[in-house]
């Protein structure tokens, strides 16, 4: 229980003083609510003593209520005002740092991670830190301080009932332990089932085109349904064993209340006690153990919340790629693959023992059959992943010397499935270089072949692209990609070239962008077109993980190998890759 205090406080970070006198005004705000009960002993005790009350009597008792009553008034609206915005400030500044993140992780953690566990860490759990944090840590805090300051006071007053209700707690806090331990089981599994429901959404949706052209709603919505009633369960599941041992732990404050009430009934018929500290434990019995209730209603919310925070946590101490990294200033952009040995799981290797060198504005075609590993190369050059043996060096610099940031600000990539956001086309194209201007944008969308369709639609370059880019034909989307990475101006330029699925016109319009966007660059591009393949100034290419040649078309045409032999298909059957 303390440790998630501290946990909250060490997020809240700056804001946590604030926090903290919140805490503080909360625990007032339980002690002014005794301040009626000591009115009353007050006026009581009094009054049985003298057997009249004066008017200096009830000066006092009420002087002891207004105080109360306004104390109580001032801590609860301090506590708002400390609290109501705190939330959202916390969960802001936490969605930046773990955005921040996993900016640095390697592109490997998000394939080894379900898509949908990450989805749910900065949706649903920061979503639930936001709204419950602040307001339940008070109450965590105020239940434990308040019941501690009134077993004081209530075995200072009468250290018999003090015994009562110190047993009281003592019983109510082994079933607690209990709840709690019930609390993290439901928890986990709760947790687990929504993720996989919001796995499952996101893959219907992300499939959606799929499911429909295969006409199988029907049956990935049955695998839908199941995953949602699994979460439905799961979620009500908590409900089923929280509310018999909730009601256990009730009853055991009602119990003891009434204990409470009969031990002092004893104590005051046998003379033992006072009929003002009797009146005084009868009002207080039922309500000195709110605390501890209020404790006891949380405890779901507090374990879903250590589960939240321990998922929030795990994104944010995913390994960094790029942790030891530099800002590194480059004058020369020339690329060495010495020995590079990589695979993705670490143990099959994929990659071997590749070694090659790309002079700086020149231009490098990656060719070879599919699977062999093009792709995988210009990840590795860009740091997606990192070598396990060899190194790769850019202008003599090795890249894992890179900050992430630093080595990325030399590269533009545009690859064959483009990544457009929902925003507006200007913002999309000046993604690269987000302080370029209206006039620099338009200047490289006209470079690209964009301009035209641009002014075409409703907004221009105010117009909001759809989700992925979906309002925009597959052509399009490449050529205001092509734009992003003229805005952006690398000195290298990774191009995955596809002229598969885009028409004719679309396929020479993109051809004249790559032209623009290539100029003065060093470029490595996984080549399709036999025209790109044979400008190339050295052409590698890639057979199972390895270099199986290197050179220029002529000279590669004239060697008996891979080369020759892809190349021959190529030239009878359109439709496969070189
Ligand atoms: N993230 C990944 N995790 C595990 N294996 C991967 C991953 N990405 C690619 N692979 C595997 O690595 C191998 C090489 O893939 P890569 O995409 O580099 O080949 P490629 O030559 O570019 O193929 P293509 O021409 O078809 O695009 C393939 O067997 C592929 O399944």
């Amino acid at each position: 229980m303390i440790k998630i205090i501290m946990r909250i406080l060490k997020i809240a970070d700056e804001l946590s003083q604030r926090l903290k006198l919140s805490y503080l005004f909360s625990f007032l705000d339980a002690i002014f609510s005794m301040f009626s009960l000591g009115a009353l002993f007050l006026f009581l005790s009094n009054w049985e003593r003298q057997g009249q009350y004066t008017s200096r009597l009830l000066f006092q008792v009420i002087r002891l209520l207004v105080f109360g009553i306004v104390g109580k008034a001032i801590s609860q609206y301090l506590v708002y005002r400390l609290q109501s915005t705190a939330g959202y400030e916390v969960v802001a500044k936490e969605r930046m740092n773990v955005g921040d993140h996993l900016k640095r992780v390697s592109m490997g953690y998000f394939y080894e991670h379900d898509l949908g566990d990450i989805t749910a860490s900065v949706t649903s759990d920061l979503n639930f830190m936001e709204q419950y944090s602040m307001h339940m840590m008070d109450k965590i805090v105020t239940g434990f301080l308040a019941t501690v300051t009134i077993s004081f006071f209530v075995v200072t007053f009468n250290w018999k009932i003090g015994l009562i209700f110190i047993a009281g707690v003592a019983i109510s806090m082994m079933v607690y332990h209990k709840l709690q331990i019930q609390s993290v089981i439901a928890s986990k599994k709760e947790q687990a089932a929504q993720r996989d429901a919001i796995a499952a959404t996101l893959e219907y949706i992300q499939g959606i085109s799929v499911v429909k052209s295969f006409h199988m709603h029907e049956k990935h919505l049955d695998g839908m349904e199941q995953i949602f009633t699994k979460s439905e369960q799961a979620s009500s599941e908590p409900i089923k064993v929280f509310t018999p041992l909730y009601g256990v732990y009730s009853m055991i404050f009602r119990t003891a209340a009434c204990l409470i009430v009969l031990s002092a009934s004893y104590l005051v018929l046998g003379n033992d006690m006072d009929y003002a500290s009797f009146a005084v434990i009868v009002c207080a019995a039922f309500t000195i153990f709110t605390p501890l209730e209020t404790l006891g209603q949380l405890t779901q919310l507090i374990r879903r919340m250590d589960e939240s925070l321990n998922r929030v946590e795990e994104l944010k101490t995913a390994k960094e790629i790029d942790q030891d990294g530099k800002k590194i200033e480059l004058s020369k952009f020339d690329i060495t693959f010495e020995n590079v040995e990589f695979s993705y799981d670490e143990k099959t290797p994929l990659i071997q023992n590749v070694s090659f060198q790309i002079p700086e504005h020149t231009m490098t075609a990656i060719v070879g059959p599919s699977g062999g590993g093009k792709t995988t190369i210009t990840r590795l050059l860009a740091r997606f992943w990192d070598v396990q043996k060899g190194s790769i060096r850019i202008g003599g610099r090795d890249v894992r010397d890179f900050t992430s940031e630093s080595l990325l600000s030399y590269i533009s990539m545009v690859f064959q499935n483009v990544y457009l956001f929902q925003d507006t086309i200007e913002n999309n194209i000046k993604f690269g270089n987000p302080d370029a201007t209206r006039e620099e944008v338009i200047k490289a969308a006209k470079k690209a072949c964009c301009h035209e369709f641009i002014l075409e639609l409703s907004n221009g370059y105010d117009t909001m692209i759809g989700e992925a880019g979906s309002t925009l034909s597959g052509g399009e989307r490449q050529r205001i990609s092509i734009a992003r990475a003229i805005l952006k101006d690398a000195p290298i330029v990774l191009l995955d070239e596809a002229t598969a699925s885009v028409d004719p016109e679309n396929e020479v319009e993109i051809q004249r962008a790559i032209d623009a966007l290539v100029k003065d660059k060093t470029l490595i591009v996984i080549a399709h077109r036999i025209s790109t393949i044979k400008n190339a100034n050295q052409i590698i290419v890639i057979n199972e993980g390895k270099v199986a040649q290197c050179g220029k078309h002529k000279e590669l045409l004239k060697e008996k190998g891979v080369y020759q032999t892809y190349w021959n298909i190529r030239k009878k059957a359109d439709n496969w890759h070189v």
